[in-house]
């Protein structure tokens, strides 16, 4: 049996109230000619279950390298990084991750992309074959989702920009992760194409409620899909802002327009400091 909230048509809140991460005095430092160069001070932050939080800061904060501490492929040393009060030490097996280039194998077709964690990740391995009939109707519905029924067959160089990035958030997706790692997933396309891709990662998001955990440096397209954002101060960085976004969801591209939507992205912009 699926978990039971597999793709539930719930609506996503902000009134999660159960800590699925915490971030104790999280510091980093990397080695540079031989010597320490602190990059992170002192980062202690807490994220509920369902929470969508956006990191914004100046270049070389350290914001990549946060979402490589939280997803374990290198384990702070400084600190802690808690997954339901668990020291994070190695990396996380039930997470989703995408970043600003959708890497889609190019041999393989839009399904069969957005189906390859379920062929790589347990308890879904396991049962690949058996449940693969099951398996390819929820990439189907990920897909229809954000528009791309029409385009399964489609190898990856006969999709847009845009299309290569939909079908990455579907196979990050697809496996139900607990948390959703996304580094400036909307870096590369164009204004338009990256609001329509706001609205597709909101619905997304509100069919899977995970925990999102999101990148960028367009201070609108954070507003526009967090129930937090931190801003991180220059190097050696710590968070200096944090700033609920109570707007109701299912928020819509014309609510950017609105008083309210630009009186956040102000605060916001006031907070952040260059290098
Ligand atoms: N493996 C590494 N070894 C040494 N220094 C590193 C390493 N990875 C990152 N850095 C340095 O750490 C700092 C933070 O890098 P990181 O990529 O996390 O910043 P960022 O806030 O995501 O930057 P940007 O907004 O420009 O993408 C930078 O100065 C970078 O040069």
């Amino acid at each position: 049996m699926l978990p039971a909230k597999h793709f539930a048509e719930t609506t996503a809140t902000n009134t999660a109230s159960l800590i699925l991460l915490e971030f104790d005095r999280v510091g980093l430092e990397y080695i540079v000619d031989n010597k320490p160069k602190r990059i992170i001070e002192d980062v202690s932050l807490s994220i509920n279950e369902g929470e969508f939080v956006s990191i914004v800061g100046p270049s070389g904060c350290g914001k990549t390298s946060i979402l490589k501490m939280v997803s374990g492929l290198n384990p702070t040393a400084i600190g802690e990084i808690r997954l339901q009060g668990k020291k994070i030490t190695k990396p996380l097996k039930n997470v989703g991750i995408a970043f600003q280039n959708p890497v889609l194998l190019p041999w393989r077709n839009t399904l069969k992309n957005v189906l390859l964690p379920l062929e790589v990740v347990q308890p879904y391995k396991r049962e690949y074959k058996q449940r693969l009939p099951e398996y390819k109707r929820m990439a189907q519905e990920l897909l229809a989702t954000v528009g791309l029924q029409d385009f399964q067959q489609q190898l990856p160089w006969q999709l847009s920009g845009g299309m290569r990035q939909r079908a990455s958030l579907c196979r990050a997706l697809i496996h139900q992760p607990e948390i959703l790692l996304l580094d400036e997933p909307f870096g590369a396309l164009d204004a338009f194409t990256r609001e329509e891709m706001w609205v597709m990662l909101q619905n997304l998001w509100m069919r899977v409620k995970c925990v999102g955990i999101l990148i960028t440096h367009d201070l609108r397209e954070a507003v526009f899909l967090s129930d937090t954002v931190y801003v991180m101060s220059p190097r050696p960085s710590s968070i200096i802002y944090q700033l609920k976004i109570d707007l109701p969801r299912p928020r819509t591209l014309e609510m950017c327009l609105t008083d309210d939507f630009n009186h956040l992205f102000s605060d916001i912009r006031r907070h952040i400091r260059r290098s």
